[in-house]
């Protein structure tokens, strides 16, 4: 089977690792066996405590929140009045060369699935749901639970998020889906093909609610009373800022921002420093307005995609083809996996220009649902050749 990618539609941002990626991607070569687990999951990371460098942390902090929320308007240059939409456009369009449209790359993309499984691993917001001012409010449309429902009974389907599992449980509400919350940390999967982990201190058979015997894996759940604490202080630092809001994701935090007034986004840079600065084992990540406290452990997204492989029986790299669509940063710890790993693809979800491991690209939710309902109306029409 020849699966050369067309040249312009290579998505390479960085010519000669995608490139050489590509071409040991044609065709999928057998993966080396890799010990999932590494035996020093945690990591460490020494942190200072002297004053300048809080403020140091804080100002790069600060540097991120903002260059992470661009306002859309004026992306890709600097405010100018005389740029119109037809720019920003123009920029995107050519953006797309490097990642290509997974609904116009439809095509390529099915003729590389032909004779393998296809796993769909899916973020959630801003992925399933569009992005909202209040978090709690972040509801999936119906049409996108039954697109996402149909492509569950077709391929094996997971939803990967940054939220607690039983949260993004309640918005899917999909018992055919497989689920991970806190960015892969809290993740529970079918007893079939979980044997590599039997014995992990981290992994527990139980019974879930559907009364169905499922695994648990759990890497970080010596830090659920840190977390609890992070999470008490973090409420209380941030009460008296205008907009911002703190929620518990079990094994990870989230201090939102987007409601807060830019020029109180440095307070809280600041105060969210001065809690951090206490919990050397915690570190911080940057998210969608939304500053993500976690455990410092070799753990990701990227870790969960692979656990959930391996554990659903599918990590046979000859014979399944993983699809990851994720639209934040965290995200790109699946895409880099699937890449480095010469696995599958990651498809990101923008509707401005990114630098990203996907090779891919979807506009947005709605160009999500169409997409995994032309993987239903493909598989579909190939079951009945
Ligand atoms: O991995 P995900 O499923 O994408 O979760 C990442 C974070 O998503 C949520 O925050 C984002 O969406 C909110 C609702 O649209 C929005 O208000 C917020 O600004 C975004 O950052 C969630 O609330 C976080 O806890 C997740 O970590």
């Amino acid at each position: 089977m020849d699966l050369k990618t067309p040249v312009l539609a290579d998505p390479a941002p960085i010519k000669k690792s995608r490139l050489s990626l590509h071409s040991s991607l044609l065709p999928y070569s057998p993966q080396p066996q890799r010990a999932l687990f590494t035996t020093g999951m945690l990591l460490s990371i020494p942190r200072k405590k002297t004053g300048v460098l809080d403020d140091v942390r804080a100002a790069a902090w600060l540097d991120s929140m903002k260059s992470s929320s661009p306002p859309p308007k004026k992306f890709p240059y600097d405010a100018n009045p005389e740029q119109d939409s037809s720019d920003v456009d123009v920029a995107y369009r050519a953006w797309t060369l490097n990642y290509p449209s997974a609904i116009t790359s439809f095509e390529q993309i099915t003729h590389f699935a032909k004779g393998k499984r296809l796993a769909l691993f899916l973020d959630y917001d801003g992925t399933l749901s569009p992005i909202v001012d209040n978090p709690d409010m972040a509801f999936m449309s119906e049409d996108m639970r039954s697109a996402v429902k149909n492509v569950s009974k077709l391929f094996p389907t997971a939803i990967i998020s940054g939220r607690s599992r039983d949260k993004v449980y309640e918005f899917v509400g999909l018992t055919e889906l497989f689920y991970a919350g806190s960015h892969g940390m809290d993740i529970m999967s079918p007893v079939k093909g979980s044997d590599a982990f039997n014995g992990h201190p981290n992994c527990v058979k139980l019974t879930d609610k559907q009364g169905k015997e499922a695994v648990l894996f759990q890497p970080a759940s010596e830090f659920v009373p840190m977390i609890e604490e992070v999470y008490a202080s973090l409420v209380e630092t941030t009460r008296e800022i205008k907009g911002a809001t703190v929620e518990n994701n079990k094994f990870c935090v989230s201090v939102h921002y987007r409601n807060v007034e830019e020029k109180n986004w440095k307070t809280i840079a600041l105060r969210v420093c001065a809690i951090l600065k206490e919990y050397p084992r915690l570190r911080l990540t940057h998210g969608r307005k939304v500053l993500e406290i976690r455990p410092v452990i070799n753990w990701n997204k990227g870790k969960a995609v692979e656990f959930l492989l391996e554990s659903l029986g599918l990590s046979d790299s000859d014979e399944v083809l993983p699809i990851y669509v994720g639209d934040d940063r965290t995200d790109e710890d699946a895409f880099k996996f699937l890449r480095e790993e010469n696995r599958g693809y990651g498809i990101l979800v923008s509707s401005i220009p990114k630098e990203s491991n996907a090779f891919y690209s979807l506009k947005n939710p709605s160009e999500v649902m169409e997409f995994l309902k032309a993987l239903v109306t493909w598989k579909s029409g190939f079951a009945l050749d």
